[in-house]
């Protein structure tokens, strides 16, 4: 692909909390984002959540063919509505997430949806950056900073994900890219909708607690909420990343709790999280942005608010689509693989140097 080269490019997302497959278009040379294009929305059944979920926490050598034509059947559902696209991005389904240990893996290949679609897919994005000693996520950041070009503010900002994982990006728009120390500092800042989603699903079969409704009805055990603050991940200097089920432990802390108290405790958890992340950004922000699903969840912004001494508000009071952010990142990112461009740097992954990596397929009739 060349230099200059503006590219229509698709992505799509299937993130940590199981709910379905985000796509959206944009329109991009690698650097700045020109213009937004279409988006879509496909939920998994039922059945399908079921089998994602067993998959949870399976490798490569594992049986779970199913698990791949699952993922790569509903994506092609949802990319073959984006017939304009140059180029995708094909994120995949996170299954299992160990960096310093057996690596990470995204289920669903994209060579074979590139024969499908008949267009030349980008996937595989965080193999590279794990390999040469990153926590091969966040992955997002780089994509944060174009937005934060695009809003023209010159001060450091923020930028938090509330996904099935939280994970937050200090931005300082003065500074240049790629090299980004400096510039970024982006890490995981603990569980946010995820065992808020497992609570419900256990205790009374609905998918998430539907605008914090329940959580808002209940008292939160601050007990609880300290010790989950004494996990190692909160003593580790960022950039560091975590596994959808890293804090197993914190939905058996609720166990005895009611479901309202646990639904108070669990959003409470998230927001003493995300207040921790705060703090050990490089300075303090003048403002922090939220994307992601969790920032429909009213009890939840309400906590991470008081918990944190910057002014809270959703992406959209930037302009931008909060549901659509991260299927927008992985389709920028993959214009920037195409180019050779990196994708993750020091201050993003906590790998060795700036580095691209991904995997390009092309449609084989072609
Ligand atoms: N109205 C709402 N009230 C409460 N929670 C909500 C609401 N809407 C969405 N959510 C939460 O947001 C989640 C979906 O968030 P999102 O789509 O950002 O996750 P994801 O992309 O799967 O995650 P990740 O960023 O970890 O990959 C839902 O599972 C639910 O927990
Ligand atoms: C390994 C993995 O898939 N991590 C996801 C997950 O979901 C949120 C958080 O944990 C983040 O680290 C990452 O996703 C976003 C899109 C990212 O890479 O920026």
């Amino acid at each position: 692909m060349l230099k200059d080269q503006v590219v229509r490019v698709v992505g799509a997302m299937s993130g940590t909390s199981l709910d379905g497959v985000d796509a959206a278009e944009i329109v991009t040379d690698g650097h700045v984002i020109f213009e937004f294009g279409n988006t879509a929305f496909r939920p998994y059944t039922q059945a399908q959540v079921t089998v994602l979920r067993a998959a949870l926490g399976k490798w490569p050598e594992d049986e779970i063919a199913d698990v791949f034509e699952l993922i790569e059947t509903v994506h092609a559902q949802v990319l073959t509505g984006f017939a304009d696209a140059d180029l995708v991005g094909f994120h995949g389904q996170t299954l299992a997430h160990d960096p310093k240990g057996r690596g990470t893996h995204q289920a669903g290949d994209g060579s074979v949806l590139a024969n499908v679609l008949d267009k030349t897919v980008v996937w595989d994005f965080r193999s590279t950056d794990v390999q040469m000693g990153g926590e091969g996520a966040p992955l997002a950041p780089f994509y944060h900073f174009a937005l934060v070009k695009k809003m023209g503010v010159t001060d450091p900002i923020v930028i938090l994900n509330l996904g099935g994982v939280g994970n937050i990006t200090w931005i300082d728009p003065s500074l240049p890219l790629p090299h980004s120390d400096g510039a970024l500092l982006a890490f995981d800042t603990g569980p946010a909708n995820a065992p808020i989603n497992d609570l419900m699903q256990a205790r009374l079969g609905q998918s998430f607690d539907l605008d914090g409704k329940l959580a808002a009805k209940g008292t939160v055990d601050q007990g609880i909420v300290d010790q989950f603050l004494q996990h190692p991940f909160f003593f580790r200097m960022p950039p560091k990343s975590l596994d959808r089920d890293a804090f197993a432990g914190l939905s058996d802390a609720v166990a005895d709790l009611s479901d309202a108290d646990a639904a108070a405790t669990l959003t409470m958890a998230c927001a003493a999280s995300v207040a921790q992340g705060l703090q050990a950004c490089t300075s303090a922000p003048s403002r922090m942005f939220v994307t992601g699903g969790g920032r429909r969840n009213p009890t939840l912004m309400r906590m991470i608010a008081d918990a944190c001494s910057v002014p809270v508000a959703p992406i959209e009071d930037a302009g931008f689509d909060g549901d659509m952010l991260e299927a927008q990142a992985f389709a920028y990112l993959a214009v920037r693989v195409a180019k050779g461009l990196p994708t993750s740097a020091s201050g993003t992954t906590g790998v060795r140097a700036a580095v691209g990596g991904g995997t390009v397929s092309r449609p084989s009739k072609s």
